[in-house]
């Protein structure tokens, strides 16, 4: 029961703000928009969409901030500068994990992608669930286990490779992806992997080189939103493992989907936006549920 003009009466202005402040922060972190996209991401997987990844440890909150999969988000400095600008124009009224949603939309259409109507919404939870990030995907899992825990959320094989586009932007540590291209399999490299792509990034990440080194997830146009992230696919260029076996997993269902968006930029665009949606619904506090916290980082 998310809607659109949520804040239609009581924010009007709540979108305009929040593009104020993440266009700010790109003039320093062209990275930020992918920052905030992932959040969003890391959010909606535990728990549904209600801000609990942005909570801190405090008496009672085990934050999920310093789990595994969390450890290498960031943004969360410009998650209070938007909340901050939002508080002084509309005190007490917009959630957090709405402030994420729309962050998300802003930063993809920023970055040259579609643009879509947010639901909005949701409110704040009061509770983080650390034990459950784990229901978040690993880049080490295979096409099974990333399908299954997606369709947990009541997500597809079109909404998991739709979503997976958003590796069009942001960066990877070496770490995320560097057992692919020593020892592999059989002291070889992984097989799903271009030749000369896989000299660039031994150059880039050796080993015993720094495990934290970044390097762009798609990287023909590594800060823009488009749907060069899927012709990489079909060139063996996708940087995780978990990229390339939506294509390379032959007979799989989803290499069909990665052809038809790196054949149509409109149909990725389409299906990205319908997804962002599905994803922003995943079991959101709406009503009395909830809080709308004045703080991101702290339940009231
Ligand atoms: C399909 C399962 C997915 C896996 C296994 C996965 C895994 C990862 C990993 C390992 C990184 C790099 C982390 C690091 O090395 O610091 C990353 C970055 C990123 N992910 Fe995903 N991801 C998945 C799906 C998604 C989805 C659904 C979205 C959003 C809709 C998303 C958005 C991003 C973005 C934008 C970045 C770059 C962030 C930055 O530059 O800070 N990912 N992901
Ligand atoms: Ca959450
Ligand atoms: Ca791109």
């Amino acid at each position: 029961q998310l809607c659109p003009t949520f804040y239609a009466t009581t924010c009007p202005n709540v979108s305009s703000i929040v593009q104020g402040v993440v266009q700010q922060a790109a003039l320093k972190d062209v990275r930020i928009g992918a920052k905030l996209v992932r959040m969003h991401f890391h959010d909606c997987f535990v728990d549904g969409c209600d801000g609990s990844i942005l909570l801190d440890d405090a008496n009672g909150i085990d934050s999920e901030k310093d789990e595994s999969p969390n450890v290498s988000v960031e943004g969360f400095d410009v998650v209070d500068d938007i909340k901050t600008a939002v508080e002084n124009v509309c005190p007490g009224v917009v959630s957090c994990a709405d402030i994420l949603a729309l962050a998300s939309e802003i930063s993809v259409s920023l970055g040259g992608g579609p643009t879509w109507q947010v639901p909005l919404g949701r409110r704040d939870s009061r509770t983080a669930n650390a034990s459950r990030t784990t229901d978040l995907p690993g880049p080490f899992e295979d096409l099974g286990q990333i399908t299954s825990k997606f369709s947990d959320k009541g997500l597809d094989s079109t909404d998991l490779v739709a979503l997976s586009g958003a590796h069009t932007f942001g960066r990877a540590q070496c770490q995320s992806f560097s057992r692919r291209l020593f020892n592999f399999s059989n002291e070889n490299p992984d097989p799903s992997l271009d030749t000369t792509y896989l000299q660039t990034l031994r150059q880039a990440c050796p080993q015993g080189g720094n495990p934290a080194r970044l390097n762009n997830l798609d990287p023909t146009t590594p800060d823009d939103f488009d749907n060069n992230y899927f012709k990489n696919l079909q060139n063996n260029r996708g940087l995780l493992q978990t990229d390339q076996i939506l294509f390379s997993n032959g007979g799989a269902d989803t290499v069909a989907i990665v052809n038809l968006f790196a054949n149509s930029q409109t149909s990725f665009f389409d299906s990205f936006a319908w997804s962002m949606i599905k994803m922003g619904n995943i079991s959101p506090l709406t009503g009395s549920n909830g809080e709308i916290r004045a703080d991101c980082k702290r339940v009231n």
